[in-house]
């Protein structure tokens, strides 16, 4: 079938004009990936040159999804060439041709967030601050935000407003740290992830000849969730398609969830400004979801206020109503989950990979990965630790990267004592002062220490690190002759850690190992890849890639059929069949993590519950527990506002007694916070019924009355689905169900430490509680 013919009339609309800017925007589900796709299929077709077309993504699996798509029209040879990946990847390549104008060499480290972390650790300590004052992850959260807005170091010591923030935050000195690790960072030869997008745009800026020569390479810029970029990377983009306007943006600012790391909703709007013979495309049909949870999504969404007005629709099936699963405590929202996949698996022949668990926050995997342990079912996850993050991995990648770039102080760090060599803190210490003092690395005082021992070391000391020194040198020398694996093996084996790890056999040691194996085995595919396609496959060229791996993008064929746990953030241009959302708490989602939470914000969280609910093809489920264990303590929660805005005709409630939806707050209600006993309003000044422990308590008297009413001896007929019951050897549980007459009447209890269990009631001798 010719391509064209897979498009509807306004996503063909919007394909086949190519040239001048273009703003596709639309809901959820309605082609706008796919229209970008086709687009540059449609422009290759049309005899544009690969190399000419430049277009971002949000995930790297993102950009391989489209790559294999167009490859599947116009042939892998000519797909090969396009220039498509993140803002991130994209931009670290052209930075590595042109970094030398900067100062920094081509070879230069991408520093992960662990290495940020701990580079400004060290300089908070060395400035003798408090860390509970001057929080790393806040410190480095502020630096973020003025890289994303491109505030410089010396701008931010500059900008009145950015202090006056630092002060009400009680951390004046942000802007020395800021200046501090900024320095740090170029002396180590190394840009972090936000960097990438800083740098870029200060060389863009500072030389105009290279701008040039990149508006002249990209014909056509493309870019997909427009309404997540922020303002560096809005900039970047503005600048490489000022010449020839042939930019194409679409996005949904329904979808626009990363206000938090800068990104910029008036992106759209400014798109509008700055290019004003645009054309805006519309797209209307979803063509991912059922009518009921296409529906669903609108009616809840539509209580944003701040939003650009479209319509989406779907004409696939009605579909079933979305479930909304009502547990006791978090262990048993992870029950009930495992419990529906298993079951509809079974009935309707899913595989494991058509469901997703989309949760909120991080910490909620957890619950999840046991759940689905206990019964057998395969899951994959993404984010949390991820497999290039674990200790044993960063400890070899940390050679490699002192091979690559000798620079790299925060690899040093971590290696120049792994394996032990004698190495301590206070050597490494002295070292470092030494460096600093003399604005060079670590790596280069040490070879200086032949002429001038800065450092001060003792004899025995300064031969111990000149040896490793002497080790890295000589790696380095084979390091640009063996092709990636030889050199990972020979350094993998020569450190001896591929022994020290071999020689511990506990478990964790073996997994260690196989870990390491791992990447052996990684390195190996790439270099073989390379080689096939004619690429260099250096280590170092193995590195370029690494760096920016994300999580999303570690997908390995033993991951294919599995479920997936994944964050909401994460879950953002995906689609799964069966889709549980979880954790549909008031304080979890909508979330309360930023202490007051302001309307906008509060907006953000829907958009996100947007994003949670239009992943969903065929099935949506919505579950919250009544207890949760969060930050070391039980919590009592409420089922959240959300689960109320969605437009009660869509959904399958619970059929509970207990659970009154009267009680939840509306909109301008306090969000509580319970665990640090704090209260953001929106709108409204708190009062005593809104504080969640008051609200249980009141339900838990009408409960009890309730129940006291209804109690008849031990009367079985009474235990009824959704009471809590007490079996003298099982203790305290929930029932499921209760099905059959009686006196046969059997019923399903979830025990809180014995698990599920189905009784005969006439034996069971079931108590009410
Ligand atoms: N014209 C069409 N015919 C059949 N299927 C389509 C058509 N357009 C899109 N689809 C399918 O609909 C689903 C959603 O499309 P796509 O992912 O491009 O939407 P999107 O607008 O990018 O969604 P999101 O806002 O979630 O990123 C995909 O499975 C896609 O293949
Ligand atoms: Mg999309």
């Amino acid at each position: 079938m010719n391509y064209l013919e897979e498009l509807n009339e306004a996503q063909r609309n919007a394909v086949e004009n190519t040239d001048g800017p273009s703003l596709v925007i639309a809901g959820a589900g309605s082609g706008k990936t796919r229209v970008l796709t086709y687009r540059i299929a449609h422009l290759l077709k049309q005899g544009a040159r690969p190399g000419s077309i430049l277009s971002l993504t949000f995930t790297n699996k993102a950009a391989r999804e489209m790559k294999e798509r167009i490859a599947s029209i116009v042939g892998q040879q000519t797909a090969r060439y396009l220039w498509m990946g993140t803002f991130h990847s994209i931009f670290a390549r052209i930075l590595r041709t042109e970094s030398e104008v900067l100062g920094y060499p081509s070879n230069f480290t991408i520093y992960d967030t662990a290495d940020s972390k701990s580079l400004l650790k060290a300089i908070i300590k060395e400035f003798k601050l408090d860390d509970k004052t001057y929080k790393p992850n806040v410190v480095s959260s502020r630096i973020s935000a003025a890289k994303n807005s491109l505030i410089t170091p010396a701008a931010y010591a500059q900008n009145a407003q950015v202090r006056e923030y630092d002060m009400s935050i009680r951390m004046p000195r942000i802007a020395e740290i800021y200046k501090e690790y900024a320095r740090r960072c170029f002396l180590a030869g190394a840009m972090d992830f936000d960097d990438l997008l800083l740098k870029t745009n200060i060389l863009f800026r500072d030389h105009k000849d290279i701008l040039k020569k990149y508006q002249e390479r990209f014909d056509y810029v493309l870019v997909d969730e427009y309404q997540d970029t922020n303002f560096a990377q809005y900039l970047i983009v503005k600048n490489l398609a000022a010449t020839h306007k042939n930019l194409c943006v679409v996005g949904d600012d329904a979808q626009s969830i990363y206000s938090f790391r800068g990104a910029r909703i008036e992106n759209i709007l400014n798109f509008q400004k700055d290019y004003p013979e645009h054309q805006v495309y519309k797209l209307e049909q979803n063509y991912r979801s059922t009518q009921t949870i296409v529906n669903a999504a609108n009616s809840i969404i539509q209580k944003n206020k701040r939003q650009l007005p479209k319509t989406v629709y779907s004409e696939n099936d009605q579909g079933n109503k979305i479930k909304v699963f009502s547990a006791l405590t978090d262990n048993e929202e992870g029950y009930l989950v495992a419990n529906e996949i298993s079951e509809t698996r079974m009935r309707q022949h899913y595989k494991y990979a058509d469901y997703a668990i989309l949760y909120r926050t991080n910490a909620q995997s957890r619950i999840f990965e046991e759940a689905l342990r206990k019964r057998n079912i395969p899951y994959k996850i993404y984010g949390g630790l991820s497999f290039y993050q674990r200790k044993e991995i960063k400890d070899l990648l940390s050679y490699f990267r002192l091979v690559i770039n000798p620079k790299d102080n925060e690899a040093l760090k971590r290696i120049i004592n792994y394996p032990a060599r004698g190495i301590g803190a206070t050597t490494l210490s002295k070292l470092e002062q030494a460096a600093l003092d003399n604005g060079v690395s670590i790596f280069e005082i040490i070879e200086q220490s032949g002429t001038n021992n800065h450092a001060a070391l003792n004899k025995g000391l300064l031969s111990k690190v000149q040896q490793f020194v002497a080790l890295i040198l000589q790696f380095q020398e084979k390091a640009v002759l063996n092709d990636a694996y030889e050199m990972a093996s020979e350094i993998a084996t020569q450190t001896n850690i591929i022994k020290d790890l071999y020689k511990d056999q506990t478990p964790e040691g073996l997994s260690r190992f196989e870990n390491i194996q791992e990447l052996l085995n990684g390195i190996q595919e790439f270099s073989i890849n390379a080689r096939e396609e004619g690429q260099p496959n250096l280590l170092a060229n193995y590195m370029e890639d690494v760096a920016l791996l994300t999580d999303q993008d570690s997908e390995k064929e033993e991951d294919m059929d599995k479920v997936t746990l994944m964050t909401v953030h994460s879950s953002k241009g995906l689609e799964f069949k069966n889709v549980f959302i979880v954790g549909v708490e008031e304080n979890l989602f909508p979330s309360s993590q930023f202490g007051n939470i302001t309307p906008e914000a509060f907006e953000e969280e829907r958009r996100l519950f947007y994003v949670a609910l239009t992943r969903a093809e065929e099935n949506a489920y919505l579950s919250f527990a009544k207890q949760r264990y969060r930050w070391g303590k039980l919590d009592f929660c409420n089922p959240s506002r959300f689960i109320t805005e969605v437009d009660e005709q869509y959904l399958d409630m619970p059929d509970e007694a207990d659970f009154n939806f009267d009680e939840l707050p509306t909109e301008g209600q306090a969000i509580q916070k319970q665990s640090f006993g704090k209260t953001g309003t929106v709108g409204r000044r708190p009062t005593t019924t809104d504080q969640p422990g008051m609200k249980q308590k009141l339900v838990q008297l009408r409960q009890a009355k309730q129940r006291s009413q209804n109690f008849d001896g031990d009367d079985p007929r009474d235990i009824q689905t959704g009471m809590m019951v007490e079996h003298q050897r099982f203790g305290k549980g929930k029932v499921l169900q209760v099905e059959g007459s009686f006196p046969n009447l059997k019923a399903t209890v979830f025990f809180q430490n014995a698990g599920q269990k189905q009784l005969l009631l006439k034996f069971a001798k079931l108590k009410i509680v």
